[in-house]
C-alpha cells in the first residue's frame, strides 16, 4: 500500500563542530537569514549561550529580540505567537532544549516564517524534526510545525549540557527499536505504509545511540557528537515519513501517559528510555541487552530514581493504548490490565 502524498520537510544546512557558535554572524550570512530576528529561549539558556550569540550577531543586526519561554504550551505558544506578529520577524530561532525550540518551531509555522534551530543539549530528537510537542492542544503528542532552515550544533555547548539531558537524549534515540518495530508490526496487522527507509533511519539512529553507551564515559566529546548526530538522523527520518512514526511507538505512548498522569516528573527521554526497556519486553525483543547499554551510562531505570510513584507507571501502561488509538502498536486496541501491567513493570525492574 503507497502512503499518502506529503511534503518531505528536511534543513537547508547543518553545521555541526566545536565552538562553531562563534561563526554565528557567517552562517547568517550564507544562509541569507532576514531579520528582524526573534529568539527563544529559557532562563538558563539565556545567561549561558544566548549572550553569547548577541555578542555574535547583536553588534551588527540590532534588529533582535529575544524572549524566554517556561513551558512548551498554548499559552506560552500564543504570547510568542503576538510577539512575533507584532515585531513583524522573519527568522524564529530556537535556542535551548526541545522546550524553547518546540515553540519555535510552532510559532514559525504558524506565521509562516524561517526557523533555526540551535539546539543547547542532546536531549530530544526535535532538533531537526517538523513536529512540535505543545501541551495544552487536547493530545500530549506532537503536531505538525515548521522544519528548521538550518540547525546550528555547537558540540562544546551540547557537551557542557548537565549529563542528565545527555542520557535522555540517549533514552529517546534507543526507544526507536520499539517504534519501528510497532510500525512494522501495524504494516502486518493493519495494512499501514511503512516505509522501510525511514525506518532504517530511525533503526540506525538507535545503533549509534547505543553504541554512544560504550564511547561518552571516556570521551565526551565524540559521544555527544555521535548522538548528535543521530537525533538529527532521527529528525530527518520523521521529515521524510511525514510523521513521528519511525521515532514514536509505544515507548512514547508510556512516555506521553506518565507526562499525563504525573506532570514535570522526568525529562522526556528518560521516561521513553523506560518505556523502551518495558515494551522492548512485551514485544520479546533485546530489553535486557537495551538496559544493561542504559546502566553503563547511569541513566535511572526505576521508577524510585525518577521519582514516580508505582502506581503512576503502573496505570500509565494500562492507558498508553488510549493516546494515539490511530497508531496501531504493541499495546493492541485493548492495552494492558492492571495485572499485566504490574507484573511486566516488575519483571523488568522498573518497578519493586
Ligand atoms: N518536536 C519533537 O519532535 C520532539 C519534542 N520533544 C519535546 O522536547 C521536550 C524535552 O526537551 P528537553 O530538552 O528534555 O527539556 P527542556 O527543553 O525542558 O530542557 C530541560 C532543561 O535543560 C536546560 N538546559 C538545556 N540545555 C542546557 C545546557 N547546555 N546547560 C544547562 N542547562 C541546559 C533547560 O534550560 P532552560 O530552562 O533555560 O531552557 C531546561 O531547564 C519535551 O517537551 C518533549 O515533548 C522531544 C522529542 C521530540
Ligand atoms: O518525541 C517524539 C519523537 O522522539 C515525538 O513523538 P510524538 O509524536 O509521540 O510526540
Ligand atoms: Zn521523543
Amino acid at each position: 500500500m503507497a502512503s499518502e502524498e506529503h511534503i518531505i520537510d528536511l534543513p537547508k544546512r547543518i553545521y555541526v563542530g566545536n565552538g562553531i557558535i562563534d561563526k554565528l554572524h557567517e552562517y547568517f550570512y550564507q544562509l541569507n537569514s532576514l531579520s528582524p530576528f526573534l529568539i527563544i529561549t529559557g532562563h538558563n539558556i539565556r545567561k549561558i549561550v544566548v549572550s553569547k550569540i548577541l555578542d555574535e550577531i547583536g553588534n551588527i543586526e540590532s534588529n533582535i529580540e529575544v524572549e524566554e519561554v517556561e513551558e512548551a504550551n498554548i499559552d506560552e505558544a500564543t504570547r510568542i505567537e503576538e510577539i512575533a506578529k507584532k515585531m513583524n520577524t522573519n527568522t524564529i530561532i530556537g535556542v535551548g532544549g526541545g522546550k524553547s525550540i518546540d515553540i519555535a518551531k510552532y510559532t514559525a509555522f504558524r506565521l509562516n516564517k524561517d526557523f533555526i534551530s540551535i539546539p543547547t543539549a542532546p536531549s530530544h530528537d526535535g532538533i531537526t524534526s517538523p513536529f512540535a510537542s505543545i501541551k495544552g492542544l487536547g493530545k500530549p503528542v506532537s503536531m505538525k510545525a515548521k522544519g528548521p532552515m538550518a540547525i546550528i550544533a555547537d558540540i562544546d555547548i551540547m557537551s557542557s549540557a548537565p549529563k542528565r539531558l545527555i542520557n535522555a537524549g540517549i533514552g529517546d534515540t534507543v526507544g526507536k527499536i520499539v517504534a519501528v518495530r510497532d510500525w512494522r508490526l501495524a504494516a502486518k496487522l493493519r495494512g499501514e505504509y511503512y516505509g522501510d527507509y525511514t525506518a532504517s533511519l530511525a533503526l540506525l539512529s538507535a545503533k549509534h545511540a547505543l553504541n554512544c553507551t560504550k564511547i561518552i564515559n571516556r570521551d565526551l566529546k565524540y559521544g555527544v557528537r555521535l548522538l548528535t548526530e543521530a537525533l538529527i538522523s532521527s529528525g530527518v527520518a520523521m521529515g521524510m515519513a511525514g510523521s513521528t512514526r519511525p521515532a514514536s511507538g509505544s515507548e512514547h505512548l508510556f512516555a506521553h501517559a506518565v507526562e499525563m498522569l504525573y506532570p514535570n516528573s522526568a525529562l522526556h527521554g528518560e521516561l521513553v528510555g523506560i518505556g523502551t526497556i518495558i515494551m522492548a519486553y512485551i514485544h520479546g525483543i533485546k530489553w535486557k541487552e537495551i538496559k544493561r547499554a542504559l546502566a553503563r551510562i547511569g541513566f535511572p531505570l526505576t521508577a524510585k530514581e525518577l521519582g514516580i510513584p508505582r502506581e503512576i507507571v503502573i496505570k500509565a501502561l494500562t492507558i498508553a493504548h488510549t493516546i494515539r488509538p490511530e497508531r496501531y502498536t504493541i499495546l493492541g486496541d485493548r492495552g494492558l490490565t492492571w495485572s499485566s501491567a504490574e507484573k511486566i513493570a516488575k519483571d523488568t525492574g522498573i518497578i519493586d
